[in-house]
Formats: C-alpha cells, sequence, structure tokens
C-alpha cells in the first residue's frame, strides 16, 4: 500500500487527533493503520506508521507526510507516532472498552467512568483497588486491570528510551517483543546480544545500535560479535567451519580494528566456549558452537545407529532377488545385486548415483528383500515435492521429514527427538544431499537406535542450501557401506536428458539430438543476454507449446543461475508474465512485487497452517482487495493469503536454480550466460539439467557452457563432520 504511493510534498508534518478506530495493528512490528479524529477536518483521516500498542481513544501526536496511495487515497503516512492517555470521559470510556484492558468491555468501561469520571486513569494506576467500588467489578478483575495498565506503561517507557536514542518504532517493537521491560538495561550492558537474538537486526544493526549507546570501536564486546558475524556469515554460504586466517581477515575487514585484537578475543571467544577451534591436516578452523553442536550430535549419533545388526536379521539375499525378479519381471545387474547385499548386511548405508541407475529400484528390491521381517519403514524427503515423488516411484507414503519429526509449526521445534523417537525400524531419507547439518542432526536424534537409515542421495547435485555437505562427508568417511551405482539401464539410455545429465557430470559437452527426430534435450546458442531471452521468450510461449504440446504456464519451468541479470529470476518473471499473462484482470504490489490475477507463484516458506510448502506452485487466482486477500490455486486446491502473508509468495515463471532442488517440471529451459559467471559450477548446471522429466532445453552461450563444465569452478564447502566421522 506503500510501494505504489507518492509523497505529495517533502516537508515534515505534524499531525495531532484522537483515534477514532484501529484498522490494523501488527503485534510483531507494531505497523498500525488507525483512523484519527482531527480538529478542523469532518472525516477521520488515515494514519499509517509503527506504534507498539494503541487503542480507541488515545490522542496521538505524529511526525509525517501526507501521502496518496492508489487504493487508499490520502493517508498520513508517520515516522513517528507518540499516543497520550485521553483526558476526556467519552474518550476514556472508549480508550477503557476497546478491549486493551483485559477483562474490560465497553459495558464496564462506562461504569469505571460513571464511578471515577475522567481521573479512571489516575485511579487504574494509583489506588487499582478503588476499582472495586463499582458494581460488579471483583477484586482480582481488579488487580488485573491494574497488571494490564501497568505493562503498557512500561512499553512505552521502553519505546521513549529507544526513540531518545534515535532507534526507529518498528525496531524497538522487535527488540521489546524478545528483550521485554528489561530491554534499555539489557541493550545498554550488551547491545551486540541484538545480532543474536532479534531477528533481522544482525551485526551491522546492532553495531549501529552500539554506536548510540556509546560502546567504543575496540570494546571487546564488539569485536567478539564481529568474529561471530565472520563465521556465521560462512555459514550462510554453507560452511560450517573457517579457517582461522580467514576468520581474522574476515573480522578485521568488518571491524576496522587490527588483526592482533581480533585475534586476542578469538582466544576469549574460546575460553568462553563461544567458538570452538580445531585443527584439520595441520589448518587450524573455528566454528561457532551452534554448528558445531549439531555436527558433533550427527557424528555421534550416526556412528551410533550405524553399530550392531540392522533390524531384518540375516536375509537370504539371493532367494530374495530371485523372488523380486520374477515378481518385477526384470534381472538385476551384478552391479545392483552386489549394493543389494551391502545395503542388506549393514544398519546404516548410503545409495548414491545419477539419475536413471536405478537408485529406486535398488531401494524397491531391498524393501521386498526385508518384507518378511514385518519392520516399520518410514520413507522421508527434505522438501514436499521429493517426498511426493518418493512416494509415487515407491509407491508407498513418503513424507516431509518435518512432518516426520513432527514439527511444532508455532516454535519451529520438533516433536520427535531422542527422548521421544520415531516409531521406525527402518527410516529411508531421499534427496539426502539437500539434508543440511541441522535437520540431520535432528532426524538422527529421533531415530530409534535399533534402527536402520538408509541415505538416497546423488551426492553431484548441489549441497543443501543450508550448512554443511553430510552427504558428501557421510561418504568421504567411509564410516557405512556406500552402494554407488553408475549403470545407466536400457530404458534410462532411451532419455537423452539421462546420458547428458551423465555426461554434465563427468565435464564433457551433451550430445546433440538426433537430425530430424523430436529429442528431449537440446542446447539453443546464444549471443548475449539479450538474444537468450528472445530465445528464451520465443520457446518458452512458442516452440515448446507448439512442437511438444506442453502448457508454458502448467509444464514449462525456467530455471535460471541467478536473480540478477536480463536473464535472471527477476526480470525473467516480468517479461514471462507480460507474454504469458499479458492483460490480467487485476493487479497490486507488495513487498516491491507485482502480482495479477492468472500469474504463477511459487510458496517460498513451510506454512503448516495453509499446508503449502517452500517450492509448491500456484496460479494466482482472484484479489480481494476489499478483504485484503487473495486466493492461490495449488494443484487445483484453493489457498486464501493475507496481503500482509504475501512475502511467502514470490511469481515463478522462472526461479534460481537452487529453489528447483528436489523438484522435477515436464520441461526445463535453462539461460546459462558469461553474465552468470559467479555461478557456473558444474554441479549447478547438473543440477538443473536433472530437473527436467520430458524436455531439457539449455539456451546458452558456447563460452558459459565450457565455464560451468569445467570442473574447477565447484567451490568447496568447509566441513567438519567427516573428520568427526572418521575420528
Ligand atoms: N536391472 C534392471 N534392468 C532393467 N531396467 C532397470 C534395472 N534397474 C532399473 N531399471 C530401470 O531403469 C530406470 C531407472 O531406474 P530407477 O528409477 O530405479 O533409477 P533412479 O536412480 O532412482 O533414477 P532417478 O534418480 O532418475 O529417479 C527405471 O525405468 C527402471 O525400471
Amino acid at each position: 500500500m506503500i510501494d505504489d504511493s507518492q509523497p505529495s510534498e517533502r516537508l515534515f508534518e505534524r499531525l495531532q487527533g484522537t483515534v477514532e478506530r484501529v484498522t490494523f495493528h501488527n503485534e510483531e512490528n507494531g505497523f498500525s493503520v488507525l483512523k484519527v479524529r482531527v480538529r478542523g477536518r469532518k472525516d477521520p483521516v488515515a494514519v499509517v506508521g509503527h506504534v507498539p500498542t494503541v487503542a480507541t481513544g488515545e490522542k496521538i501526536d505524529a511526525e509525517g507526510q501526507w501521502m496518496t496511495d492508489k487504493v487508499h487515497g490520502l493517508q498520513f503516512r508517520a515516522d513517528r507516532i507518540e499516543t497520550h492517555e485521553p483526558t476526556g470521559k467519552d474518550a476514556v470510556i472508549r480508550f477503557l472498552g476497546s478491549g486493551l484492558i483485559s477483562g474490560v468491555g465497553p459495558a464496564m468501561a462506562e461504569r469505571i467512568v460513571q464511578v471515577f469520571g475522567a481521573k479512571a486513569l489516575d485511579v487504574i494506576e494509583n489506588e487499582p483497588m478503588r476499582l472495586v467500588t463499582v458494581p460488579g467489578l471483583g477484586k482480582q478483575t481488579a488487580a488485573r486491570i491494574a497488571e494490564s495498565y501497568r505493562e503498557r506503561k512500561a512499553v512505552k517507557d521502553v519505546m521513549i528510551a529507544f526513540q531518545d536514542k534515535g532507534i526507529g518504532t518498528a525496531r524497538a517493537v522487535a527488540i521489546w517483543k524478545v528483550l521485554g521491560p528489561e530491554a534499555v538495561k539489557l541493550v545498554e550492558e550488551d547491545p551486540y546480544r541484538l545480532a543474536r537474538e532479534v531477528r533481522g537486526i544482525g551485526f551491522a544493526g546492532a553495531d549501529e545500535i552500539a554506536e548510540k549507546f556509546g560502546i567504543d570501536r575496540a570494546a571487546p564486546e564488539r569485536v567478539r560479535a564481529g568474529i561471530a558475524h565472520a563465521i556465521e556469515s560462512a555459514a550462510d554460504d554453507g560452511h560450517t567451519a573457517v579457517p582461522r586466517a580467514d576468520v581474522i581477515e574476515r573480522a578485521e575487514r568488518l571491524l576496522g580494528v587490527d588483526a592482533d585484537a581480533v585475534a586476542a578475543e578469538i582466544e576469549g571467544a574460546i575460553a568462553q566456549g563461544e567458538v570452538e577451534t580445531f585443527d584439520i591436516d595441520g589448518t587450524a578452523y573455528l566454528a561457532v558452537r551452534r554448528l558445531a553442536r549439531f555436527e558433533r550430535s550427527v557424528a555421534n549419533r550416526l556412528k551410533a545407529l550405524a553399530e550392531g545388526r540392522p533390524p531384518w536379521g540375516r536375509i537370504d539375499v539371493d532367494a530374495a532377488v530371485t523372488r523380486f525378479e520374477a515378481r518385477k519381471g526384470m534381472q538385476l545387474s551384478p552391479s545392483q545385486r552386489e549394493a543389494l547385499a551391502l545395503v542388506a548386511g549393514a544398519k546404516v548405508s548410503v545409495i548414491t548415483g545419477g539419475p536413471g541407475v536405478g537408485k529406486t529400484t535398488l531401494l524397491e528390491a531391498l524393501l521386498a528383500t526385508i518384507a518378511a521381517a514385518k519392520l516399520t519403514v518410514a520413507l522421508a524427503a527434505p522438501t514436499g515435492r521429493a517426498a511426493r515423488r518418493m512416494a509415487d516411484q515407491a509407491g508407498r507414503e513418503a513424507k516431509t521429514i518435518h512432518r516426520l519429526l513432527e514439527i511444532d509449526p508455532t516454535t519451529g521445534g520438533f516433536k520427535r527427538s531422542a527422548s521421544e523417537p520415531l516409531e521406525a525400524d527402518v527410516v529411508v531419507i531421499d534427496e539426502a544431499s539437500m539434508v543440511d547439518v541441522p535437520l540431520m542432526s535432528a532426524l538422527v536424534e529421533a531415530i530409534p537406535l535399533n534402527a536402520a537409515l538408509i541415505l538416497i542421495g546423488d551426492v553431484d547435485q548441489l549441497p543443501s542450501v543450508g550448512p554443511g555437505q553430510v552427504l558428501a562427508d557421510v561418504i568421504a568417511s567411509g564410516l557405512v557401506p556406500v552402494a554407488r551405482l553408475t549403470e545407466i539401464f536400457r530404458q534410462a539410455e532411451e532419455s537423452r536428458i539421462i546420458i547428458n545429465a551423465h555426461r554434465i557430470n563427468r565435464g564433457e559437452w551433451p550430445e546433440p539430438p538426433p537430425s530430424g527426430e523430436l529429442a528431449d534435450f537440446y542446447v539453443i546458442e546464444a549471443r548475449g543476454a539479450d538474444d537468450a531471452l528472445a530465445k528464451i521468450l520465443e520457446v518458452v510461449g512458442n516452440r515448446i507449446p507448439r512442437r511438444f504440446g506442453l502448457d508454458p504456464m502448467r509444464d514449462v519451468q525456467v530455471i535460471t543461475p541467478m536473480q540478477k541479470g536480463i536473464c535472471g529470476a527477476r526480470n525473467l518473471n516480468d517479461r514471462l508474465a507480460e507474454l504469458l499473462n499479458g492483460a490480467p484482470l487485476d493487479r497490486i504490489e507488495r513487498f516491491g512485487q507485482t502480482y495479477a490475477t492468472g500469474d504463477k507463484v511459487m510458496q517460498i516458506e513451510n506454512d503448516y497452517d495453509r499446508d503449502v510448502f517452500n517450492g509448491d506452485l500456484g496460479i494466482l487466482k482472484r484479489i480481494r482487495q476489499q478483504e485484503d486477500e487473495i486466493v492461490v490455486a495449488f494443484d487445483g486446491r484453493e489457498v486464501k493469503y493475507g496481503l500482509e502473508d504475501l512475502e511467502a509468495l514470490t511469481r515463478a515463471y522462472a526461479i534460481t536454480i537452487h529453489k528447483s532442488q528436489g523438484s522435477e517440471y515436464p520441461a526445463v529451459v535453462i539461460p546459462l550466460l558469461r553474465d552468470h559467471a559467479i555461478m557456473l559450477a558444474r554441479n549447478l548446471l547438473y543440477t538443473a539439467a536433472t530437473r527436467g522429466r520430458q524436455l531439457v532445453v539449455l539456451v546458452a552461450e558456447p563460452r558459459a557452457l565450457e565455464m560451468a563444465l569445467s570442473g574447477d569452478r565447484i567451490r568447496r564447502r568447509f566441513t567438519r563432520l567427516k573428520s568427526m566421522l572418521t575420528g
């Protein structure tokens, strides 16, 4: 509602009035839309801004600007809103009866004011027990009213103290939510706790606040926070350990203090247990405690799980294979038999290999082999889409790992853990390369020690979005048997997608399609980004629908290395929306994005209430401005979103390759340009090329394809798990 508005003038103005109605108030950040009665104006005006608590009847004093909003018309956009207690009798009644004070409704408010007049609030604050003289008001209610009132006062005091330091209300509300009435004192003591504890502030935000509180640039807590930030930001790039020398360099740059000061504080942080230090192959590394704990738990628990006999006992694999082959009408290859014997003999094992090498077939054979033992088998995958695919292929239920562990959506924690383990004898995880260290830790903690664990995945795909490279480390450690499948079966061999995916993985150029036939893998040469864009639009909008009969909206997914650039997701979304949804009935802008009816959208976080998950694709059906609501259809199921929830949705005509991990689409179109140079790693292209089921089209500059294929560009992740598993 703000994004498309224009300031009518630049000068700050002041506005005073009485709150007539609180149209909207966000508990989390204080964002409010108020109807305010202002002297000299007939109708109440809309005031938009941040305020921690506000109620009808209160007086406000705001500073800001008048704006004209396309949808809501004229409104006052406040940079600062101060609220003051109401004074007149009517205002006090409305204030008390607004639902703000627990236990008091409009009728009770009226009675209180009848007894105490406009001084009612004084009485509540200073002599609350006198309230019992109000008819129908008991001691308990009086105490509750006094308590609510005190809390409100405390919030205000905190806000005023932060405002005096020049900290904006939205930020102050966020701090108050976490730190409570002691917030000012706690921040004075250590502002850097904000970086750790309050979402959205980060090191830079905390550093800014610290400066306002007069913290010295060389203060130990500042240097310490900078070190933690340097290690944490490496974790954002997937590292769970960082070479000590890198930390010093990053922290030095970030803090503007010298290396000796950083080194001294590293020692302090180690002594206090905030940071761990260790050696791998003669290099000193550092890790923050949080990640070190997860990695240690994965290592310890996997070692414990790997011990002993599998729950299905000893099995005559040859006899089981014969039965399986007869039932399926196929012969397992020698390498598959060998892999089956390996997996059947172990309590924890890994099945890895590229597409079409028979990983699913091997799992099926294993499950058939152990069927007689009547064990409880749980199948799961890291994303909803991967879980659905696993269920389709295996022909039995598969859940997301989050569901399997019974996530509590309000806390984000899991119900299943070491103290309440899963009721399963065998746990099978597909797309295991996508599981990061924290999730793997939660998973292995919840697996009972007598159960078996089978990790299936393609270790050459992109590693998990979150920190670590669990599958690669488990394989490299040699702790558990690894069935490495490499043979591509005849059925799979007919697919050029599979053949070329394997070629890409080896760093070889994809094979051109046989001339004359309709193929499933094409490389279209692009000369620069504009040419690539034009070709993508032609391929998606015209060629694919015409030649393959695929629906460009439903069946074709453009996946690209980056967000930015001419062929980045953002611009492609604009252009593809124009092409495929040129005349939408309705559109709105929120959070810097446009959403229009008919748009293809993607959910980008897990939402357990709405039952939609990260990576789910839908079509925006309706925008209901009046109700502040939009409706999106996911696989035909209609789901409603409030306009403030739109951050969870993004347009999805084009998405990044990272976001496409774990999903498959009938057709994918992949731009590959020199503009994407920093992203052009072989595992990125390999992951992209394996997302298409029926059709893969690369729109590539030859030089960019060459860059992606040359293996030297795969960025290494620093992790500690392998050394923990072998140590
Ligand atoms: N021994 C075999 N003989 C003949 N065909 C086989 C054999 N093993 C697997 N296949 C076939 O090869 C194809 C690929 O196998 P499967 O689906 O098990 O591989 P996958 O590694 O799970 O592949 P993806 O990762 O692409 O899902 C299937 O069509 C399967 O039926």
